[in-house]
């Protein structure tokens, strides 16, 4: 998408084809560029979220495969580099799918191919990414088209954390469907939920948000329910870290508040994902994923710009408080409207995965 009217993915290989990306640690107030030379780069870039969100987080560590290949592209270093980058985040899926995507193909070959190879799958993951989410984009703006049809006047949408192109490789998940009916001249409004303790809902959705002129608020954490008892949310739409077979939805913590406060106020609560973001091996997403723990520090501690104009971080609990920071919740499958994804939309169940997915579902 565009940054002042130039396009940009979130991440690149330059001319001298090292790989940029964009640290996001420092967005809205600063757009920092940095390059990933070795492994280490891109674990720390992962883990301390220079980069976030499911489906970028598969593509950095795809891209961070290929350029350990180029420094050694042993057994052992294959080995190492799938443990050193999947410690990283545990809770996204796109993670182990990218890595277990370059094992599979880097594995059989002899090393001397590896680095050539890996680059051009890692090319590819990003590639097959934009498109996934350009397609699955078009099908959820056929929901918003449809509920601009009835309404006859504005679409208010609601979403949590950053779904947008800055999660992915483009486009976005959640944000897709919206700037494919913004382009449609569709008259589309979206509530931002700030998503504490991190605030990629403030910092990220709101900026792209305000980059492609597509009108929003910031609302804080708490007001959804409210929003949605009076009437002004037409839809949620969210992104997900990892979606079980049986359609049960991880994603930032409180999407699970706001699929309560849609069901009980009738508002369709829809969920877009590209297919790596599915886990087929799991069934009870609530027993079986893996939740994040990040440290206190990002409940007791929040980042912004100074009236002088740095970039600074403040401390709002008491110094005797400690805190516990839950970075996703699981939505139950009876919660979810929809699995938006790049074949269609279809319900959030076994049967209606496996009806987009037959080929996986049977696995
Ligand atoms: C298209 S992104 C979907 C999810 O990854 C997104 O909603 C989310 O929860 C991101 O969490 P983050 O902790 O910022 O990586």
């Amino acid at each position: 998408m565009k940054i002042d009217g130039r396009h940009f993915r979130t991440i690149w290989t330059n001319d001298a084809g090292q790989v940029e990306i964009i640290d996001q640690r420092w967005l809205p107030h600063e757009l920092r560029i940095k390059p990933l030379p070795d492994r280490a780069a891109f674990a720390t870039a992962i883990r301390d979220m220079w980069v976030r969100g499911a489906p970028l987080i598969g593509a950095t560590a795809a891209w961070g495969v290929a350029v350990q290949m180029e420094h050694d592209p042993s057994d052992a270093s294959l080995t190492e580099t799938w443990q050193v980058l999947h410690e990283t985040r545990p809770t996204a899926i796109n993670l182990k799918w990218a890595l277990d995507e370059m094992e599979r193909l880097l594995r059989p070959l002899p090393p001397a191919e590896r680095a050539a190879a890996a680059r051009k799958r890692a090319a590819e993951i990003c590639d097959e990414d934009v498109e996934a989410n350009r397609q699955l984009g078009a099908h959820g703006l056929a929901v918003i088209r449809e509920i601009a049809a009835r309404k006859q006047g504005r679409v208010n949408i609601l979403t949590h954390c950053n779904a947008g192109w800055l999660a992915t490789v483009d486009w976005g998940t959640a944000t897709s469907p919206i700037y494919q009916a913004a382009e449609e001249g569709i008259d589309v409004h979206v509530f931002v939920d700030e998503t504490r303790p991190r605030n990629q809902g403030a910092q990220l959705t709101a900026w792209e948000l305000a980059s492609h002129g597509i009108p929003h608020a910031l609302v804080v954490d708490n007001a959804g329910g409210h929003l949605m008892q009076h009437g002004e949310v037409d839809m949620v739409i969210v992104g997900t870290d990892r979606t079980t077979a049986n359609g049960d939805v991880c994603n930032k913590i409180g999407t699970y508040l706001k699929a309560l406060a849609a069901h009980d106020n009738g508002v369709p609560f829809y969920v877009a994902l590209p297919s790596p973001t599915i886990d087929w091996t799991l069934r009870d997403g609530l027993k079986e994923i893996p939740i994040e723990e990040r440290t206190a520090r990002e409940v007791t501690h929040v980042q912004g710009r100074a009236p002088e104009g740095h970039i600074t971080e403040v401390q709002i609990s008491p110094d005797a408080t400690g805190a516990r920071n839950p970075a996703f919740d699981v939505t139950p499958a009876r919660l979810v409207t929809g699995l938006i994804t790049e074949r269609g939309i279809c319900a959030a169940s076994p049967e209606g995965l496996a009806a987009l997915f037959p080929e996986r579902a049977r696995g």
